[in-house]
C-alpha cells in the first residue's frame, strides 16, 4: 500500500500492556484521561510512558475536559501527543499548539464524516458515534479523507475484523481499543499482538 500504517493501540493501564504494544510494534499508544472504565491518573501515565521508546508516540486522550486540567496532565505525565475526543473547539487547539505536541482530533462520526485540518490537527481521528464503547459504524457512502492525509480510523476494530477494514477504507492509520481487550478496560497481550499483526499484514 506504500507508506506503512499508522497504528495506535489505546487506553493501556499496565506495564505488561505497554511492553506487549512496543514488542509488537506499535506506533503510538494511548492513555486514557477522559471519564472511562480505562482512566488512569499522571503518575500511573508517566510511569507506564517511561517504558516507551522515544520512537514510538505516547498519547493522552481526553474529552471535554478544561484546558488547564489538560494542559496539567499532559506535562505532568510528559505525553508527546495530544487526542482530543470531544467538542473542542478551534481555539481549544490554537491554545495547545504551541506546546508542540502532535494534536489529534477524535471525532464521533454521525453524519458526514468531517474534513481533515478543520481544527488544524495533524492527525484525524474517524471514530464510532461513543468512543470507546467497541462500535463498528457504518462508513459506507461516507466521503473519508483522500489518500495520503494522515487520519486513523477507529471504533470497534479487532483482531479479526482489522485486515478488511483496512483493505476497504485504506486509512493511513487505525486505532484499537476494546478490540484488544478480554473485558472492559483489561488489554491482553495476545490481543494486542494479534491486532498489529493482522494490520501490517493487510497494509502490505
Ligand atoms: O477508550 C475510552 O474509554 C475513550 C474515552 C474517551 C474518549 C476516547 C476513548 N477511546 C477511543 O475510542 C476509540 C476506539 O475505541 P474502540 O476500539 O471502539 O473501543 C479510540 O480512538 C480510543 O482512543
Amino acid at each position: 500500500m506504500g507508506t506503512p500504517l499508522f497504528i495506535k493501540v489505546c487506553g493501556l493501564r499496565t506495564e505488561q500492556d505497554v511492553d506487549a504494544a512496543v514488542e509488537a510494534g506499535a506506533d503510538a499508544i494511548g492513555f486514557v484521561f477522559a471519564e472511562s472504565p480505562r482512566r488512569i491518573d499522571a503518575g500511573t501515565a508517566s510511569r507506564l510512558a517511561r517504558r516507551v521508546p522515544e520512537g514510538i508516540t505516547t498519547v493522552g486522550v481526553f474529552r471535554n475536559q478544561p484546558l488547564t486540567e489538560v494542559r496539567e496532565l499532559l506535562d505532568a505525565s510528559a505525553m508527546r501527543a495530544v487526542q482530543l475526543h470531544g467538542d473542542e473547539d478551534l481555539a481549544f487547539y490554537d491554545a495547545l499548539r504551541p506546546d508542540g505536541r502532535l494534536l489529534i482530533r477524535g471525532v464521533s462520526v454521525r453524519g458526514d464524516a468531517p474534513r481533515h485540518g478543520e481544527r488544524g490537527e495533524d492527525i484525524l481521528l474517524l471514530d464510532a458515534p461513543v468512543p470507546g464503547a467497541g462500535e463498528v459504524w457504518d462508513r459506507s457512502g461516507k466521503r473519508l479523507p483522500e489518500p495520503g492525509l494522515a487520519w486513523l480510523l477507529a471504533g470497534g476494530l479487532d483482531p479479526g475484523n482489522v485486515a478488511e477494514a483496512v483493505r476497504a477504507a485504506r486509512p493511513w492509520g487505525v486505532d484499537v481499543s476494546s478490540g484488544i481487550e478480554i473485558s472492559r478496560g483489561v488489554k491482553s497481550p495476545a490481543l494486542i499482538a494479534a491486532f498489529i499483526e493482522a494490520a501490517r499484514a493487510a497494509a502490505e
